[in-house]
């Protein structure tokens, strides 16, 4: 075993062979006290070093407990409301408890006004949870006023009618309905294959209705703590209301709103509880308020009917793969800035370009553009879009995703 530097030195006895009696007897006198107070010290030394061990065990059990709590509770989300001499005040999200409780001792200290925390069953303090406008910034997309118009999006004309028809004039002309007597839709789902341009959908209605595009991801709202994500869903209304006149887009609508599984666990709970909070937002909405529901998904087949019921998602508008003309169309719309040749000929191309989608055909025009310039040509030739088409063909980057082949719309 090393010798801790800090140990005392050893004393040594030396005796001169010339010394008397005396000074023999008073030299080993000496030594025998050094010895002593050697040894006192270092008995000092020992019971310091026990009630240390005895301190680091303690926290290794608190830590080992701590530990066990995490991994076999759930843990609720509160918001600390206040923290005083007797405990800390916190008020519980989803049914909004107020309760007096106690911090786990490692983070007693750290505990301040306004703080997220996970607590247990018994209220008690486990985790300090990340700053929640962190947590809403990473689950909602806020854009003013997005980019996209209605000439952007091709191939899907009338789908872009009844999206007009079904949250733009509610917003733009909501005195219509009020006269004619009938609800606009509540809520308006967009479902099919990905990338058919159901997302340009809802922020191209946003931007021509000079209204704020509020995203979330429905993934986003699958989240690890109780309360969680009903408190995000009631942030994304209350957002909504801030920032009125405003379209919600509720993307992947399917990972909160599935058909109900018989299992138990506590994280399929959660989803429900998401969900039922998303439906009682809904029925408590104001038809003809100035913020208007949008949602989509490519799991129509997965999703749960609760959600479907009139005065929720009650309008359904299908987003399918672009025909030959729309993909024309599409090809078109991206390659609009582009140097195309004359050789190019869309509607020609558009015929082989069977089950791409949107996203499909602007990777494609995207990559025909890439070839051009390795050549250094300005120009993008029909070579350069056989070139991009054999190359997607070949690595299948086109956005087939596996066992989404067989829609059940
Ligand atoms: N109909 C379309 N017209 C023009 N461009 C399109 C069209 N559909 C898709 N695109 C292109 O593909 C990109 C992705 O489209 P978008 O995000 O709207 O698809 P989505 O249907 O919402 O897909 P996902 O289901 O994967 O979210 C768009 O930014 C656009 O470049």
């Amino acid at each position: 075993m090393s010798r801790s530097p800090s140990l005392p030195d050893r004393p040594r006895l030396d005796l001169d062979p010339e010394m008397s009696e005396a000074e023999r007897l008073s030299a080993i006198r000496q030594h025998f006290e050094r010895l002593v107070a050697v040894n006192d010290e270092l008995d000092d030394r020992l019971s310091e070093a026990l009630d240390r061990r005895e301190e680091l065990k303690g926290e290794v059990d608190q830590l080992k407990d701590r530990n066990e709590a995490l991994k076999t509770s759930s843990l609720y989300v509160a918001t600390v409301e206040e923290v005083t001499d007797d405990g800390v005040v916190i008020k519980q999200h989803g049914n909004n408890q107020e309760v007096l409780t106690d911090a786990s001792p490692h983070l007693d200290t750290e505990i301040e006004n306004g703080d997220r925390v996970a607590i247990n069953d018994s209220f008690a303090i486990q985790t300090l949870l990340d700053d929640e406008t962190d947590s809403r910034a990473q689950a909602m997309e806020v854009d003013a006023s997005p980019e996209v118009r209605y000439e952007d999006i091709g191939g899907i004309d009338e789908q872009v009618r009844e999206v007009r028809e079904a949250v733009e004039d509610p917003l733009t002309n909501p005195e219509m309905f009020a006269e004619v007597g009938v609800d606009p839709p509540s809520g308006v789902l967009l479902y099919g294959p990905p990338g058919t341009g159901k997302t340009m959908l809802a922020k191209a209605v946003a931007n021509e209705t000079d209204a704020t595009f509020i995203k979330m991801a429905g993934s986003e709202l699958v989240r690890k703590f109780i309360g969680e994500g009903s408190r995000l869903v009631r942030d994304l209304f209350e957002l909504a209301a801030d920032r009125e006149p405003a379209v919600i887009f509720i993307d992947e609508i399917d990972a909160v709103a599935s058909k109900r599984t018989d299992s138990k666990t506590s994280g399929d709970a959660e989803v429900q509880r998401t969900m039922m909070q998303l439906l009682s937002e809904m029925d408590g909405f104001d038809d003809r308020g100035e913020i208007r529901i949008m949602a989509a998904t490519n799991r129509f087949d997965m999703l749960d009917e609760a959600i479907l019921r009139p005065g929720r998602f009650d309008r359904l508008i299908e987003v399918p793969k672009p025909a030959p003309e729309g993909r024309q169309k599409i090809l078109e719309i991206h390659t609009r800035d582009m140097n195309v040749a004359d050789d190019v000929d869309f509607a020609d191309f558009a015929e082989q370009l069977d089950d791409y989608s949107g996203a499909d055909i602007a990777s494609l025009a995207t990559e025909a553009g890439m070839f051009a310039i390795r050549d250094e040509r300005t120009e993008v030739t029909r070579a350069d879009f056989d070139a991009a088409f054999e190359k997607l063909e070949s690595t299948d980057e086109k956005t087939v995703l596996p066992g989404h082949t067989d829609y059940q719309y």
